[in-house]
C-alpha cells in the first residue's frame, strides 16, 4: 500500500464535509472517485494530498504520517493534477511542465539538464509538443489541462491524484488522457482519479469508491460497484445499460 487515509473525517475551518472516510491506493493500480456534485471528492483528495489537514483521521504514505514528511518530499512522491483551472502567469507549456521538476527542489536551484529531459518526455508523452513554446495564456483549456498532466508526471512521482482530469477535453482527448492513466498504472503507479462518468471508471479503474454527502457510500472491485441499480441510487436518477456481450456501458436517465 502506497497512500492510505484511515477514518478520515474532512473538510475546512468551521465546515465539516464529511467523515468515516477510509481510502486505500496501491502501487499499480487504478481507483476511480465517483459521486454526485459536492459530495466531498475534491474534499478528499486535497486531503490525502496533504494540502488541508483531516479533521480526524490520519493520511499515511508508506506507512509515514504525511504531517512527519517535508512538503518538498511529499510534492516529489504525489503528484496533484487539479480540476482545470483559469489560466495563471503567462508562462510556456516548457516552463510549467518543468515546474513539475522545481516544485521539489532548492528554492535557488536551476533546473538540470536531467529535469529538461524529464520535461521534455512528459510532453512529448501528452501529445504536446508543438505547443512547448506556447504561453499557456495561449492555449485552449483543454490543452492546458494535458500540460497539467505533464507538469505531474515530470515529477516521476509514486502516486498521481487526478481531479476530473477529462472534464475540459475534446472525445480525442479524453481517450489521450485515459490512455495515459493507463500507463501509469502500468508503470506501477498508484493512480486515484474523480470522474463523473462511470464508463471512465468500468474502463480504467481497477477499484471504485462512491461518496455521496461526504460518507463513503460504496467501494471495492470496479465491476461489482458499477451496476445499474448501485449508480441509481447513488446518484438518484435512472440509469440505462448497454450491454454487448462481456462489455458494459451506462447512459444516464
Ligand atoms: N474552501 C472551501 N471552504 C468551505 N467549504 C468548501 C470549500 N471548498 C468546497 N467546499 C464545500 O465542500 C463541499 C464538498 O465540495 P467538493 O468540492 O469536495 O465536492 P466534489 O464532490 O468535488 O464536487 P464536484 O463534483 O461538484 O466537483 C461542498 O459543499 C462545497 O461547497
Amino acid at each position: 500500500m502506497i497512500l492510505e487515509g484511515r477514518g478520515l473525517a474532512i473538510g475546512y475551518p468551521g465546515r465539516r464535509v464529511g467523515e468515516g472516510l477510509d481510502m486505500a491506493l496501491a502501487a499499480g493500480r487504478a481507483t476511480a472517485l465517483l459521486g454526485p456534485n459536492g459530495g466531498g471528492k475534491t474534499t478528499l483528495l486535497k486531503t490525502l494530498l496533504g494540502l488541508i489537514p483531516p479533521l480526524a483521521g490520519e493520511v499515511r504514505l508508506d506507512g509515514v504520517p504525511l504531517a512527519a514528511i517535508p512538503i518538498r518530499e511529499r510534492a516529489r512522491r504525489i503528484a496533484y493534477v487539479p480540476q482545470s483551472q483559469g489560466a495563471g502567469f503567462g508562462f510556456t507549456v516548457f516552463e510549467t511542465v518543468l515546474m513539475g521538476r522545481t516544485a521539489f527542489a532548492s528554492p535557488f536551484a536551476r533546473p538540470s539538464t536531467s529535469d529538461e529531459e524529464a520535461a521534455r518526455t512528459a510532453i512529448a508523452r501528452l501529445g504536446i509538443v508543438r505547443l512547448a513554446e506556447r504561453p499557456i495564456t495561449e492555449i485552449s483549456g483543454g490543452e492546458r489541462q494535458l500540460t497539467l498532466i505533464a507538469r505531474a508526471l515530470a515529477a516521476e512521482p509514486a502516486v498521481v491524484l487526478l481531479d476530473e482530469p477529462t472534464a475540459s477535453l475534446d472525445f480525442g482527448n479524453q481517450g489521450r488522457v485515459l490512455r495515459e492513466i493507463g500507463a501509469l498504472r502500468e508503470a506501477g503507479l498508484a493512480v486515484l482519479f474523480t470522474t463523473h462518468d462511470p464508463n471512465q471508471a468500468l474502463r480504467h479503474a481497477d477499484a471504485v469508491a462512491a461518496i455521496r454527502d461526504g460518507r463513503m457510500i460504496e467501494s471495492g472491485p470496479a465491476r461489482d460497484i458499477l451496476l445499474r441499480e448501485r449508480l441509481e441510487r447513488l446518484y438518484g436518477t435512472p440509469v440505462e445499460e448497454v450491454r454487448e456481450g462481456e462489455r458494459r456501458a451506462f447512459l444516464p436517465g
